[in-house]
Order: structure tokens, then sequence, then C-alpha cells
């Protein structure tokens, strides 16, 4: 019988291996699944890489710090949390990936998250490796002064295990421009030291144009070139999309620029559909909303004649073109899947990570409609945060019009890729296995160079 120290241990033996080291994360087993099934397939000729044991190592984070973080809130109780960084791999850059500030967030997200931060960098074709962090800090309901003193304390911990060539984080769910301005107010002032730490500042103080919109920008512009690639486009279709934060909101905005129709939004309360469309005026009024106001997504359809707020529910099962998947993991799972395709979706870009359970995804590729996974779809947010890397490093601030170019090329390059690794013939790319493939390559040679380390 195999052992999981043979080398050509098959995909069954070693998701079994994988179950079994990292018992109840459910989120991560899964995320490593999903790569797997394709880079066993990818391998099976390349003796190289099974006896490097190059995915088992993947699937082993390099490392994960976890810390506790004291915090006082405004009634003066001592409130403690937990920190982590799941630094994955650094084969060809600097750990790189956002931060979560969610009540959900635990090791097994993280760690899907990280995992899935190494392949999306890579396939920008950027020197960046992946991690992720956060903690089960909820701000919600939070003052602004309760969450600067809980990013300051969660920053004292953090910064020994970062640096502008060592680990570099961002955003994500819960941590946008105001958490990255106190988390790097408190690098700044435990180190003295200005330097490009963390990605999605403001432009005042070091950040690149481009970055907030890039994520969503970047999900239509991989949904624009799926579109094109089968004779389509983005001009006149309906769209329905999840989430109302940077990334939904900048989602529904390219979408509209280019001629679409965004039906609906939601947020972890229930979701909002708008027949009549949400335009740029509605759009703006969302991120006042969300940013501003810290309010919910139900406040749209008393604001907003006609439209309707669906408490507890998700949108799929609004009719429409394309579907973006924008706010958290597994927001999608199989019955949902089916409901859109019955409905007649054409393409799903996910903006989120790993929105799609395996089951949904299933249905996806069953019914061969255009799939673009997060790893790919959502890869602008890290790529411009790359670019902000170098405009730091180079002590340059490159203008909006330079970055927007770069992104619109980022993602017709990680499209192409996504082709060459993943067509199907007949005119149909499996985007899941390209990505995969691709993404997994490039670190893969790179672990390859450096022996057994
Ligand atoms: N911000 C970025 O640059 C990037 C973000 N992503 C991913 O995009 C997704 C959204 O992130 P952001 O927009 O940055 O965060 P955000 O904090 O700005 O917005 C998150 C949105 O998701 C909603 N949400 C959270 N939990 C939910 C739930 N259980 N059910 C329904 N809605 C829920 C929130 O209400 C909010 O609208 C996440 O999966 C994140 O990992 C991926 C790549 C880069
Ligand atoms: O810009 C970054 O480094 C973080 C992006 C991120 O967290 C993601 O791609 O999921």
């Amino acid at each position: 019988m195999a052992s999981v120290y043979d080398r050509h241990v098959d995909l069954d033996q070693f998701m079994k291996g994988v179950k079994k080291r990292n018992h109840g994360q459910t989120e991560f087993i899964q995320a490593v699944q999903e790569v797997a099934q394709d880079i066993f397939e990818f391998i099976e000729d390349k003796e190289q890489y099974h006896t490097a044991q190059i995915l088992r190592r993947i699937a082993e984070p390099d490392r994960i710090v976890s810390f506790r973080v004291c915090w006082e809130d405004d009634e003066h109780n001592i409130r403690v949390q937990r920190g982590w960084r799941v630094q994955n791999n650094n084969a060809i850059g600097p750990y790189k990936g956002g931060i979560r500030f969610h009540s959900s967030v635990n090791e097994s997200v993280l760690k899907f998250l990280a995992f899935e931060q190494t392949f999306k960098n890579s396939l920008t074709g950027l020197p960046m490796g992946g991690g992720k962090g956060g903690s089960n800090f909820n701000p919600k309901g939070k003052s602004d002064s309760e969450v600067m003193r809980f990013c300051q304390s969660f920053m004292s911990e953090l910064y020994r295990h970062i640096g502008p060539n060592t680990d570099v984080p961002a955003g994500d769910i819960g941590v946008g421009g105001r958490e990255i301005g106190y988390m790097f107010g408190q690098y700044k002032r435990l180190t003295g030291r200005w330097e490009g730490v963390l990605t999605g500042k403001a432009t005042e103080y070091g950040g690149s144009q481009m970055r907030p919109e890039a994520t969503g920008y970047g999900a239509v512009y991989f949904l624009q070139n799926m579109l094109k690639h089968a004779g389509h486009d983005v001009e006149g279709k309906t769209a329905v999309i999840s989430g109302s934060g940077n990334v939904a909101t900048h989602a529904a905005e390219k979408i509209v620029q280019l001629g679409g129709k965004v039906l609906t939004l939601s947020d972890s309360g229930g979701f909002i559909h708008d027949p009549d469309g949400i335009d740029q005026e509605k759009i703006d009024w969302v991120k006042r909303l969300k940013n501003e106001r810290r309010g919910r997504i139900s406040e749209y359809a008393d604001h907003f004649t006609g439209a309707t707020y669906h408490d507890g529910k998700r949108p799929w099962d609004v009719t429409c073109d394309v579907a973006l998947p924008c706010a958290t993991q597994n927001e999608l799972n199989e019955g949902e899947a089916k409901e859109l395709v019955e409905n007649g979706v054409i393409a799903v870009s996910e903006g989120a990570n790993m929105p799609t359970t395996l089951d949904g995804v299933k249905v996806f590729h069953d019914a061969k409609i255009m799939y673009g996974p997060g790893k790919a779809a959502n890869a602008g947010g890290v790529a411009v945060s790359g670019l902000e890397m170098s405009q730091n490093s180079e002590r340059i601030s490159w203008n909006q019009e330079r970055l927007g170019d770069m992104l619109t090329e980022l993602m017709a390059d990680i499209h192409e890729k996504c082709v060459e690794y993943g067509d199907q013939g007949e005119g149909h790319v499996d985007y899941v296995k390209g990505a995969n493939i691709a993404g997994f390559k490039k670190v893969a040679d790179a672990m390859l160079a450096f022996g057994v380390v």
C-alpha cells in the first residue's frame, strides 16, 4: 500500500493526508481540493514535481503567527481578540495578501485565503508570494476610536513579522482605507521608518492610483475578456452582483461604464433588486452608505423607488446574463448555481475569494458556461498592490491613466494564461484548470530551483 511519502501518491491519497493534517479546516481543505484535481492531472507525466512533493509543500504554510490583540472599548471594557498572519509561500516574492477583520475569521479561513493567494499572485506575473492575515474582530457598530485602538494593537504585534521585502499586507473584508491608515501609522511609530510595508494606502502617503478600483474593475475586465473570447460583449448585458463593499461597488461601476445593467447588490442581511438598474449615482450613494454612514443595504429600497429588499436572501434567483459574486466565500451553492444556469446565465466572474462551493463549480463546469474563478478574476487588486510596491521602492507615483492601462493589460495577460492551460477545444475554456496550472507552474519551478528547503 502507498504511504504519503510515496512519490506517486494519487489524488485520493493526497487529499486524505490533507484532511488528516488539517482536521476540521473545511475552507482550507476545499481550496486545496479545487486545485489538487487539476494539478494531479498536469503533473501526471512530470516526474520532477512528484519527487519534490511540490503541491504537498505549497499546501503546508511556511508559518502561521497567532497572537493576542487586546484593546479598550469606549466604555473602558478590555476586549481580547485573536490575530493571525498566515505566510503561505514566498518562492517568487515577499508574502503578499490582505488582512480581514470579520467575526467569521479563523485559521481555516485565513489558510484557504493564503493558499489561493499564492496561485493568484503567481498569475499576475509580478514577484509576490502568498499570505493572508486578520482577526475575528468585528468592526460593525464600532466607533472610529475603537477601530483605531484595535488597529494599533493589532499592528503592535504584526510589525515584527512584516516588512517591504518580507511580507506586505493590504486590505480585505472589514479593512479599507481607514484601517490601513491606522495600521500604517502605528507601524511607522513603532519602527521609525516610512517604507512600503502595506498597500492600499491613501495617495497622500504613498498609495497607488487605481488601487481602490482595481479588484472590482479587474473582475469586470476578466469578464470582458471571457465574453470577447466567445464573441460576446458586456454592453447590453444584465448583471447580478452580490456584496456592497469595495469590490462589489467598483465591479458595478465598471459594468455600468461598459454599457451593462446592474440589477442587485447585497450584504450579510439580504439583497436589493433594482429592475431600473443601479446607475453611477446610485452606486455613489451606496459607497457613501457603506464607507461613511456604515449602514445596511436594506436602506437602498427605502431611498430608491422601484427597488425591493429581500431579507435574509441571496440574489442568485434574479434572472441575468452575467453574475459577479463579490461578497465572501461559499455564498453561491449548488442549488443557486443551477438556478443561475436555468435562468440563462452565460458567464460568472468571481470578485470574491472562493464564493462558489465545489458543487456549485461543478454545475458551472458541466453546463460549460464561462466561469472565471476568483484567483484569476479578482487578481487585479493584488496586481495593482504589486505596482504600489514598485512605486514605493522607486519613490515615484504613476498617474491614473498609466495604472488604468497597466491593470487592463494585466487582466488580459491573466486571461491569456488561463486560455493557454485551460483550452478544451471547440471554443470552451476551463478557466479553473487554466488558472490552477498557470499559477502552480511558476511557483513550482521556483521551488525546484531552490532544492529541498
Ligand atoms: N479588497 C480587495 O482588494 C480584494 C477583495 N477580495 C475579496 O472580495 C470579497 C469582498 O471584499 P471587499 O469588498 O474588499 O470587502 P468589504 O469589507 O469592502 O465588503 C465586503 C462585503 O461583503 C458583504 N458580506 C460579508 N459577509 C457576508 C455574508 N456572509 N453574506 C453576504 N454578504 C457578506 C459585506 O456586507 C460587504 O458588502 C472578499 O471575498 C475578499 O476576500 C479579493 C481580492 C482583492
Ligand atoms: O492587495 C493585496 O495585497 C491583497 C489582495 C487580497 O487580499 C486578495 O487578492 O485577496
